[in-house]
């Protein structure tokens, strides 16, 4: 494997396939294409190899590095107005996945069932779940982490793959652990149950202790952060003769040939790229395929810039149209968080049992709780309701949606998924020093947004508009999580290790406050949840999906796409573990294809 910032130093300016980003999807699918052909690797971040605030998994979540960044999104719904809010991502070798809080959750069965059902034959959870596998090297719980109430079932895992996923080690903050649980077993009346294994595909109704992604070394007794570029590019394991890693370089445009006087389907040729820092451009040319992998934020930006969109839209901003395709761009979704929840601890309490001693992970014990767990006995036929009956008007006012029937089948898919046992939500607690955070997420919002260049100039952000809580739906499920936050604080043993005033203290609203209250404060205190989508979304082209169930671009013969912005629904809680799977799969599918033309 060569990793250089100097296309100088490069003797081919040609390669069997182009990844588009170092990011976490990019360096997987990167790494298996490699093995027998050669591949470029463009990406725009350092490689930060040796950053040590990036390597250590207990490093402060939110410790600024030079991976970091944030883009300002579009005005945001508010309360009484818009919000200007920006969001995090990650942008060095390993993309977000070099940044981010290690939660190692998967897609649900019922979230893969809803995917396929969607249009997208073979990505149900049986098939899916060799990929994720595929991926992983799972280290079970040891038996003290066991008698603490870590578990897992052996027949999901895998145990020989690039990413380490483990508990911490040693499970920290045992009391809180404990009082977690207790806990939300009593506001949830005894119905969202200690789950066998959260990655198991039925994680409706259940909480447990987390596992991370973290590179657990037995031997040197040392942890590490599984980023993408821990796994599938640095370890000796993992290199590649064939593998060239360009960084410090972005990519402008990918180069297309054709159409065929048919009309038939566009090639791609190759890339258009210039350093980061600015400098004269490099074209690159790719003999099979394109890999399209900068993230839901970006990758639709570059399809725009090389004239693969809306052709309205392009033409209006000067962009000769090479391809129409109205979905780049749309189905742009995320979660949202209440992170504005801080419940300080008593001073009676034993800090050291609660805060494990200060190496803390985000999120120790993680509850997902389905509909009716979360709105009661009526939770699935309410959800229903609201779902089923979203009307052709509403779905057109969802700002980020192709057609009403676009919303409209997504909105019933989400609720056959709640029929399931699809979390409705996740509450996570961490603590801190003196407090600890009880977050909580939407898990499958309905509100779409839209990502659109504003400029030619790749050095420009993209308008990135999530559209949060715009419609009905999402705004009831933020108000019940906000609900259950504030339950959970009042309730034995987990209220016992907090300060008496605990939910005035944090400014949450007390239970019992009323509906224009709790809307209030989530109106006021939502963050994004940082697990953007949906911007390529894999779906039916008459839907406005821009990839084929092959991961290809509808409209071209050897362009693909392997990243978040293929998941046309938030079926993944936490995106990465699920990614991993889709960088597999997609990796397997162009190998295939490369076998097939040989
Ligand atoms: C703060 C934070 C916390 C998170 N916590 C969790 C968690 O606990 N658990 C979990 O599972 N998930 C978590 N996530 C989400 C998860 O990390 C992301 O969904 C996932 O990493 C996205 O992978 P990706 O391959 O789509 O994109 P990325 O990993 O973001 O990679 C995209 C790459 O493309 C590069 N790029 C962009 N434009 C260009 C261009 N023009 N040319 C070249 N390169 C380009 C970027 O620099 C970046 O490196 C978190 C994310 C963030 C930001």
């Amino acid at each position: 494997t060569v990793i250089t910032n100097d296309t100088a130093s490069l003797v081919n300016s040609s390669f069997e396939y182009i990844v588009i980003g170092g990011g976490t999807t990019a360096l997987a699918v990167a790494n298996r294409l490699a093995v027998n052909h050669s591949v470029l690797v463009v990406e725009r971040g350092p490689d930060l190899v040796n950053d040590e605030a990036i390597n250590d998994p207990f490093t402060t979540f939110g410790t600024p590095s030079p991976c970091h960044f944030q883009i300002q999104l579009a005005p945001q719904m508010g309360f009484n107005g818009s919000r200007m809010i920006p969001m995090t991502y990650g942008s060095c070798l390993g993309g977000s996945s070099s940044i981010n809080t290690m939660i190692g959750s998967r897609p649900t069965y019922a979230g893969m069932t809803a995917v396929e059902a969607l249009g997208n034959p073979g990505w149900g959870w049986n098939e899916f779940l060799p990929f994720m596998q595929k991926s992983e090297t799972f280290h079970p719980p040891n038996p003290t982490q066991h008698a603490e109430g870590a578990n897992f079932l052996a027949v999901v895992h895998g145990f020989d793959g690039p990413v380490g996923v483990s508990f911490a080690q040693p499970l920290v903050a045992p009391t809180l652990q404990d009082a977690a649980k207790n806990t939300t077993n009593t506001v949830f009346e005894g119905a969202v149950a200690l789950s066998p294994d959260m990655g198991d595909g039925f994680s409706g109704g259940h909480y447990s202790s987390y596992y991370h992604h973290i590179h657990f070394n037995k031997t040197l007794q040392m942890d590490r952060r599984s980023s993408s570029a821990w796994s599938y590019l640095y370890p000796q394991t993992e290199q590649r003769a064939g593998l060239t890693v360009l960084v410090g370089h972005r990519i402008n445009t990918i180069s297309t040939s054709g159409p065929s006087e048919a009309g038939e389907n566009i090639t791609v040729t190759g890339v258009l790229v210039e350093p980061t820092g600015g400098g004269s451009s490099s074209a690159f040319n790719a003999s099979r395929e394109v890999v399209l992998s900068a993230g839901a934020l970006y990758s639709p930006a570059i399809l725009q810039r090389s004239g693969i969109g809306n052709a309205t839209f392009l033409q209006s901003l000067g962009i000769e149209p090479v391809l129409d395709l109205p979905g780049v761009g749309a189905n742009f979704q995320d979660q949202i968080l209440l992170t504005n929840v801080s419940f300080s601890i008593a001073p009676s309490a034993n800090i050291t049992n609660i805060t494990g001693g200060g190496e803390v992970l985000l999120a120790v014990v993680v509850a997902h709780p389905t509909a009716i767990d979360t709105l009661g006995p009526n939770g699935t036929s309410a959800m229903n309701a609201m779902l089923r009956n979203i009307s052709a008007e509403q779905a057109l006012s969802t700002g980020g949606i192709v057609g009403s029937k676009t919303l409209t089948t997504q909105a019933a898919l989400t609720a056959d998924a709640y029929e399931i046992d699809h979390p409705l939500i996740e509450i996570f607690y961490t603590p801190g020093p003196t407090a600890i955070n009880v977050w909580a997420q939407s898990v499958l919002p309905l509100s779409r947004g839209t990502i659109r260049i504003n400029s030619t100039d790749p050095s420009v952000d993209p308008i990135a508009d999530a559209q949060y809580l715009t419609t009905e739906v999402d705004m009831v499920v933020a108000v019940a999580a906000a609900r259950k936050v504030s339950s959970i604080a009042v309730t034995p043993p987990f209220s016992d290790l907090l300060v008496e005033n605990a939910l005035a203290e944090a400014g949450v609203p007390q239970v019992g406050a009323t509906d224009e209250e709790v809307s209030q404060w989530v109106l006021s205190t939502y963050t994004p949840g940082t697990h953007p989508i949906g911007s390529n979304s894999m779906m039916p082209r008459e839907l406005g999906g821009v990839v084929s169930p092959e991961l290809l671009v509808y409209g071209t013969t050897n362009l693909r796409i392997a990243d978040a912005s293929i998941v046309p629904l938030s079926v993944f809680p936490h995106t990465t573990l699920g990614l991993y799977g889709v960088a597999e799969k997609a990796a397997d599918m162009i190998l295939q294809t490369a076998t097939e033309n040989l």
